[in-house]
Protein backbone atom coordinates (compact mmCIF):
# COMPACT_ATOMS: atom_id res chain seq x y z
CA UNK A 1 0.00 0.00 0.00
CA UNK A 2 2.88 2.52 0.88
CA UNK A 3 4.26 1.81 -2.39
CA UNK A 4 1.20 2.51 -3.88
CA UNK A 5 1.47 5.98 -2.37
CA UNK A 6 4.54 6.52 -4.05
CA UNK A 7 4.24 4.62 -6.74
CA UNK A 8 0.71 5.87 -8.27
CA UNK A 9 1.46 9.78 -9.10
CA UNK A 10 -1.76 12.41 -8.92
CA UNK A 11 -4.89 11.47 -10.60
CA UNK A 12 -4.61 14.96 -12.33
CA UNK A 13 -1.28 14.39 -14.11
CA UNK A 14 -2.13 14.42 -18.08
CA UNK A 15 1.26 12.20 -18.85
CA UNK A 16 0.29 9.57 -16.24
CA UNK A 17 -2.83 8.99 -18.04
CA UNK A 18 -1.33 9.45 -21.24
CA UNK A 19 1.50 7.33 -20.98
CA UNK A 20 -1.15 4.49 -20.72
CA UNK A 21 -4.10 5.55 -22.61
CA UNK A 22 -1.92 6.70 -26.11
CA UNK A 23 -1.20 2.79 -26.49
CA UNK A 24 -4.86 2.31 -26.65
CA UNK A 25 -4.70 5.00 -29.64
CA UNK A 26 -2.65 2.72 -31.70
CA UNK A 27 -4.61 -0.75 -33.68
CA UNK A 28 -3.06 -3.74 -34.86
CA UNK A 29 -3.15 -4.52 -38.56
CA UNK A 30 -2.61 -8.60 -38.53
CA UNK A 31 -1.31 -10.71 -41.32
CA UNK A 32 -3.20 -14.16 -41.67
CA UNK A 33 -2.37 -17.65 -43.03
CA UNK A 34 0.85 -17.40 -42.41
CA UNK A 35 2.45 -20.92 -40.02
CA UNK A 36 2.73 -19.22 -36.51
CA UNK A 37 2.92 -23.03 -34.88
CA UNK A 38 6.31 -21.75 -33.62
CA UNK A 39 6.59 -18.40 -31.81
CA UNK A 40 10.33 -17.00 -30.56
CA UNK A 41 10.34 -14.30 -28.35
CA UNK A 42 13.89 -14.76 -27.91
CA UNK A 43 16.28 -11.81 -28.42
CA UNK A 44 19.79 -10.42 -27.01
CA UNK A 45 20.02 -6.86 -26.12
CA UNK A 46 23.46 -5.43 -25.83
CA UNK A 47 25.06 -8.95 -26.61
CA UNK A 48 22.91 -10.55 -23.25
CA UNK A 49 20.63 -13.25 -24.43
CA UNK A 50 17.23 -12.79 -22.97
CA UNK A 51 14.00 -15.25 -23.42
CA UNK A 52 11.86 -12.36 -24.65
CA UNK A 53 12.31 -8.11 -25.38
CA UNK A 54 11.19 -7.51 -22.09
CA UNK A 55 13.41 -6.45 -19.22
CA UNK A 56 12.52 -5.06 -15.47
CA UNK A 57 12.75 -1.28 -15.32
CA UNK A 58 15.15 0.34 -12.47
CA UNK A 59 12.70 1.77 -9.38
CA UNK A 60 13.71 2.99 -6.27
CA UNK A 61 13.26 0.97 -2.94
CA UNK A 62 11.69 -2.33 -3.29
CA UNK A 63 11.58 -2.86 0.55
CA UNK A 64 8.91 -0.39 0.26
CA UNK A 65 7.04 -2.98 -1.86
CA UNK A 66 8.45 -5.95 0.14
CA UNK A 67 10.89 -6.72 3.15
CA UNK A 68 13.27 -8.83 0.95
CA UNK A 69 12.96 -5.89 -1.55
CA UNK A 70 15.55 -5.81 -4.83
CA UNK A 71 16.90 -9.39 -3.85
CA UNK A 72 13.60 -10.70 -5.17
CA UNK A 73 12.89 -9.44 -8.17
CA UNK A 74 16.26 -10.29 -9.04
CA UNK A 75 15.67 -13.40 -8.49
CA UNK A 76 12.41 -13.34 -10.66
CA UNK A 77 14.63 -11.55 -13.61
CA UNK A 78 16.63 -14.66 -13.15
CA UNK A 79 13.84 -17.45 -13.20
CA UNK A 80 12.45 -15.54 -15.93
CA UNK A 81 15.74 -14.92 -18.38
CA UNK A 82 14.90 -11.17 -18.44
CA UNK A 83 17.43 -8.53 -17.51
CA UNK A 84 17.02 -6.61 -14.61
CA UNK A 85 17.74 -2.73 -14.02
CA UNK A 86 18.63 -2.13 -10.61
CA UNK A 87 17.93 1.24 -9.11
CA UNK A 88 20.39 4.04 -7.40
CA UNK A 89 17.73 4.24 -5.13
CA UNK A 90 17.77 0.35 -4.08
CA UNK A 91 17.11 -0.95 -0.15
CA UNK A 92 19.17 -3.90 -1.36
CA UNK A 93 22.62 -3.25 -1.47
CA UNK A 94 24.28 -3.63 -5.31
CA UNK A 95 26.05 -6.67 -3.59
CA UNK A 96 23.33 -8.17 -1.97
CA UNK A 97 21.50 -7.85 -5.41
CA UNK A 98 24.70 -9.21 -7.71
CA UNK A 99 25.12 -12.47 -4.86
CA UNK A 100 21.49 -13.12 -4.58
CA UNK A 101 21.16 -15.26 -7.95
CA UNK A 102 22.79 -14.92 -12.23
CA UNK A 103 20.39 -12.25 -13.57
CA UNK A 104 21.94 -10.56 -15.74
CA UNK A 105 22.05 -6.99 -14.30
CA UNK A 106 22.01 -3.57 -15.70
CA UNK A 107 22.85 -0.80 -12.98
CA UNK A 108 20.62 2.64 -13.24
CA UNK A 109 22.83 5.69 -12.38
CA UNK A 110 21.91 9.44 -10.70
CA UNK A 111 24.93 11.80 -11.09
CA UNK A 112 25.33 13.39 -7.60
CA UNK A 113 26.42 17.04 -6.32
CA UNK A 114 29.31 14.63 -4.90
CA UNK A 115 30.27 12.94 -7.99
CA UNK A 116 32.64 10.67 -5.85
CA UNK A 117 29.47 8.72 -4.48
CA UNK A 118 28.04 8.33 -8.55
CA UNK A 119 32.08 7.30 -9.30
CA UNK A 120 32.01 4.71 -6.22
CA UNK A 121 28.71 3.33 -7.22
CA UNK A 122 29.46 2.71 -10.62
CA UNK A 123 33.04 0.55 -8.92
CA UNK A 124 30.98 -1.44 -7.21
CA UNK A 125 28.58 -2.15 -10.15
CA UNK A 126 31.61 -3.52 -12.40
CA UNK A 127 33.27 -5.14 -9.80
CA UNK A 128 30.07 -7.46 -8.67
CA UNK A 129 29.17 -8.12 -12.66
CA UNK A 130 26.79 -5.36 -13.74
CA UNK A 131 26.59 -5.43 -17.81
CA UNK A 132 25.71 -1.90 -17.99
CA UNK A 133 24.87 1.73 -16.94
CA UNK A 134 21.14 3.43 -17.27
CA UNK A 135 22.02 6.89 -16.72
CA UNK A 136 18.75 8.81 -16.00
CA UNK A 137 18.92 11.93 -17.49
CA UNK A 138 15.44 13.48 -16.85
CA UNK A 139 16.43 13.93 -13.41
CA UNK A 140 18.26 17.14 -12.42
CA UNK A 141 15.68 17.89 -9.91
CA UNK A 142 12.90 15.56 -8.81
CA UNK A 143 9.29 16.38 -10.24
CA UNK A 144 6.70 17.68 -8.30
CA UNK A 145 4.92 14.95 -6.73
CA UNK A 146 1.79 16.05 -5.42
CA UNK A 147 0.74 12.67 -3.77
CA UNK A 148 4.64 12.30 -1.99
CA UNK A 149 3.84 16.13 -0.61
CA UNK A 150 0.65 14.88 0.62
CA UNK A 151 1.52 11.58 2.60
CA UNK A 152 4.87 13.44 3.57
CA UNK A 153 7.01 10.90 1.94
CA UNK A 154 8.97 9.38 4.06
CA UNK A 155 12.51 7.81 2.12
CA UNK A 156 13.74 4.71 3.82
CA UNK A 157 17.93 4.43 4.09
CA UNK A 158 18.87 3.71 1.23
CA UNK A 159 21.45 0.89 1.21
CA UNK A 160 24.22 1.70 -1.60
CA UNK A 161 24.85 4.61 0.99
CA UNK A 162 25.22 3.77 4.15
CA UNK A 163 28.09 4.90 5.53
CA UNK A 164 28.30 7.69 3.19
CA UNK A 165 24.96 9.43 2.58
CA UNK A 166 21.67 9.40 5.32
CA UNK A 167 18.53 10.05 3.71
CA UNK A 168 17.32 11.63 6.75
CA UNK A 169 16.33 15.56 6.54
CA UNK A 170 15.31 17.33 9.21
CA UNK A 171 13.78 20.30 8.29
CA UNK A 172 11.24 19.11 5.29
CA UNK A 173 7.71 19.58 6.00
CA UNK A 174 6.58 17.88 2.75
CA UNK A 175 8.24 14.94 0.98
CA UNK A 176 11.17 13.80 2.68
CA UNK A 177 12.40 12.47 -0.73
CA UNK A 178 12.21 15.86 -2.39
CA UNK A 179 14.59 17.40 0.29
CA UNK A 180 16.70 14.49 -0.40
CA UNK A 181 17.13 14.49 -3.83
CA UNK A 182 17.45 18.82 -3.91
CA UNK A 183 20.57 17.87 -1.65
CA UNK A 184 21.79 15.05 -3.86
CA UNK A 185 21.17 15.39 -7.44
CA UNK A 186 23.17 17.77 -9.57
CA UNK A 187 21.19 19.98 -11.43
CA UNK A 188 24.48 21.48 -13.21
CA UNK A 189 24.75 17.97 -14.97
CA UNK A 190 25.29 18.25 -18.04
CA UNK A 191 26.12 16.58 -21.48
CA UNK A 192 29.82 16.77 -20.95
CA UNK A 193 29.36 15.20 -17.82
CA UNK A 194 28.77 11.97 -20.27
CA UNK A 195 32.60 12.45 -21.21
CA UNK A 196 33.30 12.27 -17.90
CA UNK A 197 31.16 9.38 -17.23
CA UNK A 198 33.05 6.95 -20.49
CA UNK A 199 36.47 7.93 -18.89
CA UNK A 200 35.69 6.56 -15.56
CA UNK A 201 33.79 3.51 -16.74
CA UNK A 202 33.92 0.60 -19.53
CA UNK A 203 30.77 -0.51 -19.27
CA UNK A 204 27.77 0.64 -21.60
CA UNK A 205 26.52 3.58 -21.08
CA UNK A 206 22.41 3.70 -22.34
CA UNK A 207 20.97 7.01 -21.47
CA UNK A 208 17.44 7.15 -19.68
CA UNK A 209 15.13 10.12 -20.65
CA UNK A 210 15.09 10.91 -23.99
CA UNK A 211 11.63 12.04 -25.56
CA UNK A 212 13.39 13.96 -28.77
CA UNK A 213 15.06 13.74 -31.88
CA UNK A 214 17.51 16.36 -31.29
CA UNK A 215 18.69 14.76 -27.68
CA UNK A 216 18.92 11.44 -29.62
CA UNK A 217 21.17 12.72 -32.39
CA UNK A 218 23.07 14.54 -29.00
CA UNK A 219 23.61 11.51 -27.43
CA UNK A 220 24.79 9.25 -30.38
CA UNK A 221 27.39 12.28 -31.49
CA UNK A 222 28.71 11.53 -27.50
CA UNK A 223 29.00 8.32 -28.54
CA UNK A 224 26.83 6.40 -25.89
CA UNK A 225 25.87 2.57 -26.63
CA UNK A 226 22.13 3.47 -26.64
CA UNK A 227 19.12 5.42 -25.12
CA UNK A 228 15.79 4.47 -23.54
CA UNK A 229 13.02 6.52 -24.84
CA UNK A 230 11.43 7.37 -21.10
CA UNK A 231 9.18 10.22 -19.52
CA UNK A 232 10.11 8.43 -16.07
CA UNK A 233 6.42 7.18 -16.16
CA UNK A 234 5.58 10.29 -16.00
CA UNK A 235 7.06 11.26 -12.83
CA UNK A 236 9.04 14.17 -13.66
CA UNK A 237 7.61 16.77 -16.06
CA UNK A 238 3.84 16.65 -16.65
CA UNK A 239 2.80 17.23 -20.23
CA UNK A 240 5.39 15.63 -21.94
CA UNK A 241 3.85 13.18 -24.43
CA UNK A 242 3.05 9.59 -23.78
CA UNK A 243 6.59 7.95 -24.18
CA UNK A 244 4.69 5.50 -27.36
CA UNK A 245 3.93 9.01 -29.46
CA UNK A 246 7.79 9.95 -28.72
CA UNK A 247 9.39 6.32 -29.61
CA UNK A 248 9.20 6.53 -33.27
CA UNK A 249 10.83 10.24 -33.61
CA UNK A 250 13.87 9.06 -32.07
CA UNK A 251 13.88 5.55 -33.46
CA UNK A 252 13.74 7.24 -37.03
CA UNK A 253 16.39 10.09 -35.90
CA UNK A 254 18.98 7.09 -34.67
CA UNK A 255 18.65 5.34 -38.17
CA UNK A 256 19.27 1.32 -36.23
CA UNK A 257 23.30 3.20 -35.08
CA UNK A 258 22.50 2.62 -31.48
CA UNK A 259 19.84 0.16 -29.34
CA UNK A 260 16.77 2.22 -28.43
CA UNK A 261 14.82 0.67 -25.64
CA UNK A 262 11.35 1.84 -24.13
CA UNK A 263 9.11 2.57 -21.50
CA UNK A 264 6.31 3.84 -19.62
CA UNK A 265 2.45 2.29 -19.33
CA UNK A 266 3.61 -0.96 -20.76
CA UNK A 267 0.68 -3.10 -19.56
CA UNK A 268 -0.31 -5.62 -22.18
CA UNK A 269 1.83 -8.51 -24.58
CA UNK A 270 -0.27 -5.78 -27.05
CA UNK A 271 1.95 -2.78 -25.85
CA UNK A 272 5.14 -4.73 -25.95
CA UNK A 273 4.53 -5.67 -29.53
CA UNK A 274 2.91 -2.34 -30.51
CA UNK A 275 6.70 -1.07 -29.19
CA UNK A 276 8.41 -3.68 -31.03
CA UNK A 277 6.51 -2.13 -33.88
CA UNK A 278 7.31 1.08 -33.90
CA UNK A 279 11.18 0.43 -33.28
CA UNK A 280 11.94 -0.45 -30.09
CA UNK A 281 14.82 -3.08 -29.21
CA UNK A 282 12.62 -4.22 -25.81
CA UNK A 283 10.93 -2.98 -23.34
CA UNK A 284 11.05 -2.07 -19.36
CA UNK A 285 8.63 -2.44 -17.24
CA UNK A 286 8.08 -0.13 -13.76
CA UNK A 287 5.06 -0.14 -11.86
CA UNK A 288 3.57 -3.52 -13.05
CA UNK A 289 7.01 -5.17 -11.00
CA UNK A 290 6.67 -3.53 -8.26
CA UNK A 291 2.86 -4.23 -7.53
CA UNK A 292 3.69 -7.85 -8.07
CA UNK A 293 6.15 -7.40 -5.64
CA UNK A 294 3.91 -6.24 -3.28
CA UNK A 295 1.33 -8.83 -4.09
CA UNK A 296 2.97 -12.06 -4.18
CA UNK A 297 7.14 -11.46 -3.54
CA UNK A 298 8.89 -13.12 -6.34
CA UNK A 299 6.24 -15.60 -7.31
CA UNK A 300 4.31 -12.05 -8.49
CA UNK A 301 7.17 -10.81 -10.54
CA UNK A 302 7.71 -13.61 -11.96
CA UNK A 303 3.75 -14.05 -12.74
CA UNK A 304 3.97 -10.31 -13.69
CA UNK A 305 6.66 -11.39 -16.64
CA UNK A 306 5.40 -14.35 -17.42
CA UNK A 307 1.51 -12.89 -18.31
CA UNK A 308 3.20 -9.94 -20.67
CA UNK A 309 5.36 -13.08 -22.19
CA UNK A 310 2.45 -15.06 -22.50
CA UNK A 311 0.36 -12.24 -24.19
CA UNK A 312 3.04 -11.07 -26.39
CA UNK A 313 3.17 -14.66 -27.60
CA UNK A 314 -0.22 -14.57 -28.49
CA UNK A 315 -0.45 -11.81 -29.94
CA UNK A 316 2.61 -12.44 -32.33
CA UNK A 317 0.59 -16.00 -33.46
CA UNK A 318 -2.28 -14.28 -34.28
CA UNK A 319 -0.61 -11.04 -36.01
CA UNK A 320 1.35 -13.33 -38.14
CA UNK A 321 4.94 -12.75 -36.41
CA UNK A 322 6.78 -16.21 -35.67
CA UNK A 323 9.73 -14.03 -34.55
CA UNK A 324 10.41 -10.62 -33.63
CA UNK A 325 12.09 -10.12 -37.10
CA UNK A 326 8.39 -10.64 -38.39
CA UNK A 327 7.14 -7.67 -36.77
CA UNK A 328 7.56 -4.28 -38.53
CA UNK A 329 5.93 -0.73 -38.36
CA UNK A 330 3.18 -2.18 -40.93
CA UNK A 331 1.87 -3.92 -38.17
CA UNK A 332 0.41 -1.08 -36.18
CA UNK A 333 -1.60 2.48 -37.17
CA UNK A 334 -1.22 4.87 -34.82
CA UNK A 335 -2.56 8.78 -34.76
CA UNK A 336 -0.16 10.02 -37.30
CA UNK A 337 -0.77 7.18 -39.75
CA UNK A 338 -4.86 7.79 -39.21
CA UNK A 339 -4.35 11.87 -39.58
CA UNK A 340 -2.04 11.21 -42.85
CA UNK A 341 -4.35 8.22 -44.45
CA UNK A 342 -0.94 6.45 -43.90
CA UNK A 343 -0.79 3.07 -44.82
C1 LIG B 1 7.92 3.99 -7.86
C2 LIG B 1 8.86 4.27 -8.99
C3 LIG B 1 10.21 4.46 -8.72
C4 LIG B 1 11.09 4.73 -9.75
N1 LIG B 1 12.41 4.87 -9.48
C5 LIG B 1 13.28 5.12 -10.49
C6 LIG B 1 14.66 5.22 -10.23
O1 LIG B 1 15.13 5.05 -9.12
N2 LIG B 1 15.46 5.52 -11.27
C7 LIG B 1 15.00 5.70 -12.56
O2 LIG B 1 15.77 5.97 -13.46
N3 LIG B 1 13.69 5.57 -12.82
C8 LIG B 1 12.84 5.27 -11.83
N4 LIG B 1 11.50 5.11 -12.11
C9 LIG B 1 11.04 5.16 -13.51
C10 LIG B 1 11.11 3.76 -14.16
O3 LIG B 1 12.43 3.36 -14.40
C11 LIG B 1 10.39 3.73 -15.51
O4 LIG B 1 10.89 4.74 -16.33
C12 LIG B 1 8.86 3.86 -15.40
O5 LIG B 1 8.39 3.30 -14.21
C13 LIG B 1 8.19 3.19 -16.59
O6 LIG B 1 6.82 3.38 -16.55
P1 LIG B 1 5.76 2.30 -15.99
O7 LIG B 1 5.82 2.39 -14.52
O8 LIG B 1 4.48 2.79 -16.57
O9 LIG B 1 6.18 0.95 -16.53
C14 LIG B 1 10.61 4.84 -11.08
C15 LIG B 1 9.25 4.62 -11.34
C16 LIG B 1 8.39 4.34 -10.32
C17 LIG B 1 6.93 4.09 -10.63
C1 LIG C 1 18.18 10.89 -5.45
C2 LIG C 1 16.86 10.77 -4.84
C3 LIG C 1 15.77 10.67 -5.82
C4 LIG C 1 15.35 9.26 -5.99
C5 LIG C 1 14.19 9.21 -6.87
C6 LIG C 1 13.90 7.84 -7.31
C7 LIG C 1 13.15 7.94 -8.59
O1 LIG C 1 13.74 8.03 -9.63
C8 LIG C 1 11.71 7.99 -8.58
O2 LIG C 1 11.09 7.93 -7.51
O3 LIG C 1 11.13 8.14 -9.67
Amino acid sequence: MYYDFYAGGSEDQHTLRENVEAFQRITLRPRILLDVSKIDMSTSILGYKTSAPIMIAPTSMHKLAHPEGEVLTAKAAAACNVIMGLSFTSTCTIEEVASSCNAVRFFQLYVYKRREISALMVKRAERTGFKAILLTVDTPKLGRREADIKNKMIAPQLKNFEGLLSTEVHDSEGSNLEAFASNTLDPSFSWKDIVWLKSITKLPILIKGVLTREDAIKAMEIGVEGIIVSNHGARQLDYVPATIDALEEVVLAVEGRITVLFDGGIRRGTDVFKALALGAKAVMIGRPVVYGLAAKGEYGVKRVIEMLKDELELTMALAGCPTLNDITRNHVRTQVDNRHCRL
